[in-house]
C-alpha cells in the first residue's frame, strides 16, 4: 500500500514551497497568508421555530449568504389597484450579501465543517507551522457544537485530532513524534488548567511554541480516544452557567493545545508545531442572558474580552503596527493565533433566527473584518544557522526587555513603597535563581562535551587491534585507554548527579518564590516580570543545549564513518608492514613512523620540550603523554585557565598538538629544578 502523500499547506495568496524531506538543512521560510474565515448558520431551535420571528440569514451558495434577505411580500391592493410603493410600516431589509471562504449551512455535519476547515491545517502541522482555529459567535449560535459536540457526533477538534493520529500512522517509519495536550479555560480573566485545577495559571512568551501558560502540565497521548477522555474531563471542569440563550451556556473562552514534536530520522531535523483549538464564550447582552448580579458581571467580563479581541482584529486588519493584544488574557493567548507566526481558521457561528438580529449581524462583520488579517507564517525547524544567525538579535532583544523590566521593576517599587528588607529578600532568591540556571547550562554542557571525548577515546580502542604488533603493549594501550574511559564515565555521572541537584535547588527556589508571593502580594507585579524573565533565560539556555546536543549528535556520526574506514585501512596498514618486516625491507625509519602512527591512533598527545636549558633531557626530547597523564599536568601548569571540560578543541580541530615549555611547565608543576626525574617515572617515551 502506498504511503499518502503530504502536500504543501493550503492558503490564499500563499506559496510556501515544500521541500524535500531528505534535505538536511532547512532555511525559514516566512509567508503571509489570510485568516481562512467560514461561517456555519445552525437550524434554527424549538423557540425559534414556534415564536413569532422568521430567518434572516439566507445560505445563497458554499461562499455567499444574504442577510436579512429582502422578503417577497403579497401585494397590497387599494380600491382593487395594486400599490407600486413599499408598505411604509415595515421596516426595510439590509439585504447584505456576505462571501467567505465558505459557508455552511443548516444541514452541514460536523465532518463537513471539517473537510473544509481542519483537515488541510493536518499537512501544515506536519510541515512544521503553527495553527489555529477558533470559534466566534453569540451565546447559543453553535461553537461548542461545532467545536466540541457531543461523543455520537464528535466536533471538529476530534475529528482534527483523528486525522493527526492517521498522519502520525502515516509518518512513522520516517519520523519519530512526540504528542502533548493541554487544555485551559479563561474565565473572568483568569487562566485555569481545566486538566488540573488548581491556583491560577500565568502567561509567557516562549521562543519555540509561541505564548505558553507557565506551569501547564502537558499531557502526552496515544490514540483519540484518550484524547476524547481528555476532553471530556476537560469540559466537566469548564464554567457554565444556562442563559435565556442556551441551557448550557460555556462562560469562559476554553483553548485546547496539541504540542507536537517531530524528529527525521534520516537526518534528525527536527520540528515542532503548535495546535491551538479555541471555543470562545459566547458575545451576548445582558437581556439575552436574562441574569442580574454575578452572571451580568461575568458577562461583562466576557464582553470586555471579545471586545479587546475585536480591537486587535481592527488594527491587524488595518495592517497597523501597534495591536492591543496584552489589552485582555484571551487576546495575549490568541497573539500568535491572529498576527503571528500562525495559520488561522475562524469559524464564525450564527444563529438564523430574527431574534439574534444584532448579535448575527455583529458576529458577521466581525468575520468580514478577520479576513482582512495577513499573518506571518514561518516553519518552527529547528536549524543551525538560524540559530547561529539569530543569536545577537536575540541577545539584543534580551538585553532590551531587560532594561524595560527593570525601569518597571523600579517605577512599581517607588510606587508601592516595599520594604527593602523584603525587596532584598527577593532580590537574593531571583539571584540565586539566575546563578542556579547558569550552572544548570554549563553542566549540561559539560556533560555533552565529556559524553563526546569518551565516544572518541572508545573509537581509538576499538582501532589498537587493527595495528598493533606486540601483544604486550596491545594489552597495555587497552588498559590505558580503558582507563581514561572509564574516567569520562565518572565524570558523566557526577555530572549527572549534579544536574539532578541543581534541579531539585530549582524546584525548591521556585516554590520559595511562590510563597513569597502569596505572603506579600504587593510583590507579585514584580515576582511576575522576574519568572518572566527567568523563563525567557531558561528558554535560550535550553535551545542551546538541544543545538549543542544536535552539533554533537552529528559528529559522532562523522566519527562513526571515518573509524569505520580507519580501521579498514589500519588493518590493510598492519598486513603491509608486517611483510616488508618479515623479509627484512623495514627501515628503521618506517618502523619509527609506523610506531610514531600507533602512538597517534590511540590518541597519545606529543609534547616537544623547546627548553634550551640542560633539564636533564636533551632540548628537542620529543616524549608522548596518554591524556590521562597530560591532562593532570597540563591542570597543574595552569590550573585556573585550563578548564579541560570547557576546552573545545574535540569540535574544532581533532588532532591537537600541545606545545609547551619544558623548564616553565616543570617549575610551575614541581617548583624544583630537578623536578624532571621525578616526572620521569609516568613518562612513556616510545
Ligand atoms: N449545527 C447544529 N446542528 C444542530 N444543533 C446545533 C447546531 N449548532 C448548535 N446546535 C445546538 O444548539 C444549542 C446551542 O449550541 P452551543 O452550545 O454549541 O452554542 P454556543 O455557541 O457554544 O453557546 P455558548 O456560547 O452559550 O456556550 C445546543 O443544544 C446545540 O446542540
Amino acid at each position: 500500500m502506498g504511503k499518502p502523500e503530504y502536500r504543501s499547506p493550503r492558503h490564499r495568496n500563499v506559496s510556501i514551497k515544500s521541500r524535500p524531506l531528505t534535505k538536511p538543512k532547512t532555511t525559514l521560510v516566512r509567508s503571509s497568508a489570510n485568516v481562512k474565515v467560514v461561517v456555519r448558520v445552525r437550524p434554527p431551535n424549538d423557540r425559534e421555530r414556534t415564536e413569532n420571528n422568521r430567518v434572516v440569514v439566507k445560505v445563497v451558495d458554499e461562499q455567499l449568504l444574504i442577510f436579512d434577505p429582502k422578503i417577497n411580500t403579497q401585494s397590497f391592493f387599494y380600491h382593487g389597484v395594486e400599490q407600486k410603493g413599499r408598505d411604509l410600516l415595515r421596516k426595510a431589509n439590509k439585504d447584505l450579501q456576505f462571501m467567505f471562504d465558505r459557508v455552511f449551512g443548516f444541514n452541514c455535519t460536523n465532518e463537513e465543517v471539517f473537510e473544509n476547515t481542519t483537515k488541510n491545517l493536518i499537512n501544515s502541522l506536519m510541515d512544521g507551522y503553527n495553527c489555529s482555529v477558533f470559534a466566534y459567535g453569540a451565546t447559543g449560535a453553535g461553537k461548542t457544537h461545532t467545536m466540541i459536540g457531543h461523543s455520537d457526533n464528535p466536533g471538529i477538534t476530534y475529528l482534527t485530532m483523528a486525522e493527526l493520529f492517521k498522519a502520525k500512522q502515516a509518518l512513522h517509519t520516517e519520523r519519530n513524534f512526540e504528542l502533548g495536550i493541554s487544555y485551559i479555560e479563561v474565565y473572568n480573566e483568569l487562566v485555569q488548567d481545566l486538566l488540573n485545577p488548581g491556583a491560577p495559571l500565568q502567561l509567557r512568551d516562549d521562543g519555540r511554541y509561541g505564548v505558553m501558560v507557565a506551569g501547564i502540565k502537558v499531557h502526552k497521548i496515544e490514540n483519540p480516544q484518550e484524547l476524547f477522555m481528555l476532553l471530556a474531563q476537560g469540559n466537566s471542569n469548564r464554567t457554565q452557567h444556562p442563559t435565556d440563550a442556551n441551557a448550557e451556556s460555556s462562560r469562559s473562552h476554553a483553548v485546547f493545545q496539541v504540542y507536537i514534536q517531530m524528529e527525521f530520522k534520516a537526518t534528525r531535523e527536527v520540528r515542532a508545531a503548535k495546535l491551538s483549538m479555541i471555543d470562545l464564550a459566547g458575545s451576548e447582552r445582558g437581556s439575552v442572558t436574562g441574569y442580574g448580579g454575578a452572571r451580568f458581571a461575568e458577562g461583562a467580563n466576557i464582553n470586555k474580552s471579545l471586545l479587546a479581541l475585536g480591537n486587535c482584529i481592527n488594527s491587524l486588519a488595518d495592517g497597523q503596527k501597534y495591536v492591543p493584544y496584552r489589552d485582555s488574557k484571551l487576546t495575549r493567548l490568541l497573539k500568535d493565533s491572529l498576527g503571528g507566526n500562525c495559520q488561522t481558521v475562524m469559524v464564525a457561528n450564527v444563529s438564523p433566527s430574527s431574534l439574534s438580529y444584532d448579535d448575527t449581524y455583529n458576529t458577521l462583520k466581525y468575520a468580514m473584518r478577520a479576513k482582512k488579517i495577513k499573518s506571518q507564517v514561518k516553519k518552527n525547524v529547528v536549524n543551525v544557522e538560524l540559530h547561529a544567525g539569530e543569536y545577537v538579535k536575540i541577545v539584543e532583544e534580551l538585553k532590551k526587555e531587560l532594561e524595560k523590566v527593570k525601569a518597571q521593576l523600579r517605577e512599581k517599587v517607588d510606587e508601592k513603597k516595599v520594604d527593602p528588607k523584603l525587596s532584598m529578600q527577593l532580590s537574593k532568591v531571583i539571584e540565586d535563581r539566575k546563578k542556579l540556571l547558569d550552572r544548570m547550562y554549563n553542566v549540561e554542557c559539560s556533560e555533552n562535551m565529556v559524553m563526546l571525548r569518551r565516544q572518541l577515546k572508545e573509537d581509538a580502542d576499538a582501532r589498537l587491534s587493527g595495528l598493533f604488533t606486540d601483544t604486550s603493549k596491545k594489552e597495555e594501550a587497552h588498559r590505558r585507554l580503558g582507563n581514561t574511559v572509564g574516567r569520562f564515565h565518572r565524570q558523566e555521572d557526577t555530572l549527572k548527579n549534579e544536574l539532578t541537584n541543581i534541579k531539585l535547588a530549582k524546584i525548591d527556589l521556585e516554590n520559595k518564590t511562590v510563597e513569597l508571593a502569596k505572603k506579600h502580594p504587593e510583590i507579585g507585579q514584580m515576582i511576575e516580570l522576574e519568572n518572566e524573565r527567568l523563563f525567557k533565560t531558561e528558554s535560550q539556555y535550553q535551545a542551546s543545549v538541544d543545538l549543542m546536543q544536535k552539533k554533537c549528535s552529528l559528529l559522532e556520526e562523522e566519527l562513526k564513518s571515518r573509524a569505520s574506514l580507519l580501521e579498514k585501512t589500519c588493518k590493510m596498514l598492519q598486513s603491509c608492514y608486517l611483510q616488508l618486516k618479515g623479509h627484512g625491507f623495514a627501515t628503521d625509519l618506517l618502523c619509527q613512523e609506523y610506531q610514531s602512527l600507533v602512538d597517534h591512533l590511540q590518541g597519545r598527545k606529543h609534547i616537544t620540550w623547546d627548553s634550551p636549558v640542560d633539564s636533564g633531557l636533551s632540548s628537542t626530547t620529543s616524549i608522548s603523554l596518554n591524556e590521562s597523564e597530560v591532562i593532570p599536568v597540563m591542570r597543574k601548569f595552569n590550573n585556573e585557565n585550563l578548564n579541560f571540560l570547557n576546552n573545545t578543541y574535540v569540535m574544532d580541530s581533532p588532532k591537537p598538538k600541545v606545545k609547551v615549555c619544558a623548564e616553565e611547565l616543570m617549575a610551575k608543576v614541581y617548583k624544583t629544578p630537578n623536578a624532571i626525574k621525578k616526572r620521569k617515572d609516568i613518562v612513556h617515551p616510545n
